[in-house]
């Protein structure tokens, strides 16, 4: 695959840049009201959720420090294995804190369903969950999820930190990805 490969190979746009960054002012207007005084920290999850990090803490107006866990639940394909690996753990002590967990996209539900567990038992205040998207039609667990953006079709989606073979990150909207592309 190379760097020319862009919007062309996507079937279809879910969301366009401007949908999607009026959906994260909404997320972060809920969030600031939401969390106003207290000790947050927002978890980003490498690599999908960078774009959404980036974006949201930039909407958010009060101040939420930032910190970083890469999981690896799906390999090399396009379905989750459920077993959750540890690739980078976060810096922060979550004693005493409202964890915040920044996702791009909720699929089976089974990356989540680890992770929150996971920090739980590390002493916070609480551990809750904002993803951009969710199908609820792929759901394998269910979890609580305070924010989320869209619900969207059980169809595998690019763009906007989301990947095919680690492409289509750094597209500006969320689209599927036409069948060429697969064969
Ligand atoms: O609900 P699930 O079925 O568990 O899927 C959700 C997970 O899949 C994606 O990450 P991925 O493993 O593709 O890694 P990436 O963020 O580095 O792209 C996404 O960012 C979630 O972490
Ligand atoms: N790129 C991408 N990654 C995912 N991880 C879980 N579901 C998806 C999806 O639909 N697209």
């Amino acid at each position: 695959m190379k760097a020319e490969h862009v919007e062309s190979d996507l079937t279809h746009v879910l969301f366009t840049k401007e949908e999607i960054a009026q959906k994260i002012e909404e997320l972060a207007e809920q969030i600031d009201r939401d969390y106003e005084g207290r000790d947050v920290l927002l978890v980003g999850v490498l690599k999908g959720a960078v774009m959404v990090m980036a974006d949201l803490t930039r909407a958010l107006k009060g101040q939420y420090p930032m910190d970083w866990m890469a999981v690896s639940s799906y390999g090399s394909g396009t379905k989750s294995s459920g077993v959750v690996r540890i690739l980078k753990d976060l810096d922060t002590d979550l004693h005493g804190k409202d964890v915040l967990i920044v996702e791009d996209i909720i699929d089976s539900g089974l990356t989540l369903s680890w992770l929150r567990t996971n920090l739980e038992s590390r002493g916070p205040k609480s551990v809750e969950i904002c993803a951009l998207l969710r199908k609820p039609d792929a759901a394998k667990t269910s979890i609580d999820v305070k924010y989320v953006g869209w619900d969207i079709p059980n169809e595998f989606v690019v763009g906007y930190g989301l990947d095919f073979a680690e492409h289509y990150r750094n597209l500006e909207c969320i689209g599927t990805l036409a069948p060429h592309v697969y064969e």
